[in-house]
């Protein structure tokens, strides 16, 4: 059977939310006080956005093929990743089949492998991925889950990621991942603030409902170890992305001093099967947290997740919509997903890359039957009301 050819890429940015959640408005607690590997400098404490956590936006990849299908993908690239898809990987997809999708990957990677292998070039890589494969499954007339193998139970349950882990109990949400708001340079008063935080949380929260702390990249391992095991008092179910993702060894140390029960988890700033191999072989952490629109797409994440699942660790992608949702539901090592709180204040639900899709669905009662993903490709359209920016058009 002919399958159509791909007869037109575009790569589009957009600014204020969608696939760039940390774009936000003034006033967001995605953006209030979060400690960072900035917060050594105290001018870039209060806000992210100060020291451009922001500046990339999104990135929308459009990909046309010969019978008029058109499958599309958001990610975290912006005006850099318009350059590469366009100027760059474009000419590995113009003319192939919709369903030579290891191909393309494989040759966008190596091509790029002299300046990319991470960060936003993988990011780009993902966009593009994700978006070759919403074409093969419309194509196809299938949700991306059944190119995958199909759901391994009958719904997703997530937990929420947000400043008010109490707000997302009360939601039905499984669990509540905290921002951590101080960093080593706030000293021990920061250190008995973050502890206090979490304290107030067991609280309302009660013994048996999911805590954890996300630290983003912010401490040094001897204050993470400290951290941790003042928080194991608390119930913590996980620290998670303490260290700079490159310092494996440190991350293999925390997991070795880490309160008996507490979980270490990270991996959303890493990419590829290599980045991970690294993660698993090295013992650093007992779930890894790929993001899929930023590790290298579904293709790289089948990979990902099949090393993990032979190192028996958990796979729990950090939170990316739909493109986490379709993947999660068809891996028994997925056994949960995370869900970002993106309303400014985390007392309702809103889709997570909002305003950008339609149609993006969102856990209700902190759970998601698998029927609802059963669409075309992965069941999104891009909102007309949001303006697109081609700025590197070919030709
Ligand atoms: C809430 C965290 O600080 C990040 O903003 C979040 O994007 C990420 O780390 C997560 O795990 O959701
Ligand atoms: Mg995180």
């Amino acid at each position: 059977m002919s399958m159509p050819t791909i007869k037109a890429v575009r790569a589009f940015t957009v600014r204020g939310g969608g696939a760039d959640y940390h774009d936000q408005g003034a006033g967001h607690w995605i953006d209030d006080h979060i400690g960072t590997p900035m917060g050594k400098y105290p001018e870039y404490r209060q806000s992210r956005q100060s020291f451009g956590i922001n500046v990339l936006g999104t990135l929308v990849v459009e990909i046309e093929a010969s019978d008029g299908t058109v499958g599309f993908a958001v990610t975290t690239a912006g005006e850099i990743g318009a350059f590469i898809v366009e100027k760059h990987l474009a000419r590995f997809l113009i003319g192939r089949q919709v369903t030579e999708i290891e191909k393309i990957w494989d040759q966008m990677y190596f091509a790029t492998q002299y300046y990319g292998r991470k960060g936003v070039v993988l990011n780009t890589i993902s966009g593009v991925d994700l978006a070759l494969w919403d074409l093969l499954a419309k194509v196809r007339g299938e949700p991306v889950h059944a190119l995958l193998g199909g759901p391994v139970r009958d719904e997703l349950q997530f937990y929420a990621t947000g400043a008010r882990p109490d707000l997302a109990k009360k939601m039905g949400f499984i669990g509540g991942k905290m921002p951590l708001h101080h960093v080593p340079a706030e000293g021990e008063e920061g250190l008995r603030a973050n502890i206090e935080e979490l304290a107030t949380m067991r609280e309302r929260c009660g013994d048996d409902f999911w805590l954890m702390f996300d630290c983003w990249m912010s401490l040094d391992l001897n204050y993470a170890t400290r951290l941790a095991h003042k928080a194991h008092e608390y119930g913590l179910k996980w620290i998670e992305e303490c260290l700079s993702p490159d310092d494996y060894w440190g991350y293999a140390e925390l997991r070795r001093n880490a309160p008996k029960g507490m979980l270490v988890t990270t991996g959303e700033h890493e990419a590829t099967r290599w980045g991970f191999r690294m993660l698993l072989e090295m013992g650093c952490c007992d779930i890894i947290q790929p993001d899929v629109g930023w590790c290298g797409g579904i293709t790289e994440l089948i990979k990902i997740s099949a090393l993990a699942d032979a190192h028996s660790t958990l796979v729990v992608p950090h939170g990316s919509s739909v493109y986490s949702y379709h993947f999660v539901i068809t891996r028994q090592n997925s056994p949960f997903a995370e869900f970002l709180m993106m309303h400014p204040v985390p007392d309702q639900v809103v889709p997570m890359f909002t305003p950008l899709l339609l149609d993006e669905p969102v856990p209700v009662n902190g759970r998601m039957k698998a029927g609802v993903l059963d669409k075309p490709g992965f069941g999104v359209r891009l909102n007309p009301d949001v303006k697109l920016h081609r700025p590197y058009a070919v030709g």
